[in-house]
């Protein structure tokens, strides 16, 4: 039976960028004997424009009858007055917490071509292969109480709450020592134990799952040493394991090791495997519909896609080897463009990965 994709762009670049990356899926279908079928939903402030309201029930029933999801970005400075609960933004936190998409895979892989493009010096990132695992539906994003207040003395008071249970560090734990297990056998959790409970937690239960991982080198970090040694010696790291908001941060850190936030792809796992799929980046308003979104970031999560949700390791292989060859021929768009190599735009990139599947 043919497999569904189930196809959000949501707002911003995040139109532009999927359209690069359904002509991807496209060609993977018509040449390549990719079974699955494409269908488009709304997410975020595109929901919100035709719906009134950033995740439609119809988006959810779209996804849970879906086998995998493909997801540009959202959000945007049009909806940044609407009130809380109708930003684009908690139509992203909806979609993951009801699908429970808690494992957030985020790597952060230099492309040799891109070496000039690095933030840092050439010798400090060569061969640089992080993978990211961010816990993705608890933490601060969703902890209880959240909200404002007034005080007695009439001062508002903004509060959000940092929690997370056991059997919430364990599942991610988990995700991260499997994974690490599969690479180079070592995992870094990332906390703030030092300070807080909820860290001395999480630090309890990856030791305990330690032991159930010999093979795996567990070491502790806490976040603020984390965010340095990524700019000062990022190879330091195989696996690195955190909560939802230290994730979120590090993981835009460790794109500027790579060259752009636009080359770094995700994937968003539940216990099942079934995931959603999308680049680490936002919806930039300051460069959508000008063609100058760099779409590698979500052409390689359609690789992430065909390996995590749907078994096709070689289309993955494939489509990660054609924006290999892509950057070999000295494509760039502007923001991993530097001197010697030919600027492109969205659609040019994106055609250009499409006639690289070939090889
Ligand atoms: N997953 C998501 O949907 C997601 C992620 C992050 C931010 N956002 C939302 O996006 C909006 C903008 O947020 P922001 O500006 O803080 O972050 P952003 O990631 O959208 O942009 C940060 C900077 O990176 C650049 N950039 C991002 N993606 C790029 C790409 N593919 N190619 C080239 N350059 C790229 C942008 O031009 C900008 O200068 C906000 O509404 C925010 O909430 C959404
Ligand atoms: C848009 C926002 C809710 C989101 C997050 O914080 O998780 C984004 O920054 C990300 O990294 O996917
Ligand atoms: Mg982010």
């Amino acid at each position: 039976m043919s497999r569904k994709i189930l196809v959000l762009p949501g707002d911003g670049i995040g139109q532009e960028i999927v359209a690069e990356a359904v002509k991807v899926l496209n060609r993977l279908r018509e040449g390549f004997g990719l079974d699955a079928e494409l269908e488009q939903g709304l997410i975020g402030g595109a929901a919100y424009d035709a719906h009134g309201e950033p995740l439609p029930g119809v988006t959810l029933e779209q996804a849970r009858g879906s086998d995998a999801i493909l997801l540009g970005a959202v959000g945007g400075p049009r909806y940044d007055t609407l009130e809380r609960h109708l930003r684009p933004e908690r139509g992203l936190l909806g979609i993951r917490a009801a699908l429970e998409l808690f494992g957030n895979l985020r790597p952060a892989i230099l492309y040799p071509q891109l070496a000039a493009s690095s933030a840092l010096k050439p010798d400090v990132v060569a061969g640089l292969d992080i993978m990211i695992v961010r816990e993705l539906t608890g933490g601060i994003y969703f902890g209880e109480p959240r909200g404002e207040r007034v005080l007695e003395n009439g001062e508002r008071q903004g509060f959000n709450t940092l929690v997370y249970r056991e059997s919430e560090i364990e599942r991610i734990g988990r995700l991260a020592f499997d994974t690490a297990r599969k690479r180079g056998g070592r995992l870094c959790s990332v906390d703030k134990a030092n300070v807080l409970e909820v860290s001395e937690l999480w630090r309890e239960v990856m030791d305990r799952l330690a032991a159930d991982y010999p093979d795996v080198e567990l070491s502790h970090m806490y976040v603020d040493n984390a965010a340095m040694q990524l700019v000062r010696a990022p190879k330091q790291f195989d696996v690195m394991v955190t909560g939802n908001l230290f994730g979120d941060i590090l993981s835009d850190c460790a794109a500027m090791l790579t060259g752009s936030i636009g080359m770094l792809p995700s994937a968003s796992l539940d216990s099942q495997g079934c995931g959603m799929y999308e680049p680490v980046h936002g919806s930039a308003p300051d460069i959508a519909g000008q063609d100058k979104a760099n779409p590698l970031a979500t052409i390689l999560s359609v690789a992430m896609l065909l390996r995590y949700s749907l078994g096709e390791g070689a289309l993955a292989d494939r489509v990660e080897a054609a924006v290999g060859r892509v950057l070999d021929d000295g494509l760039r768009t502007p923001d991993i463009h530097s001197e010697d190599t030919r600027l492109v735009g969205t659609a040019a990139m994106g055609d250009a990965v499409v006639a690289r599947l070939n090889d």
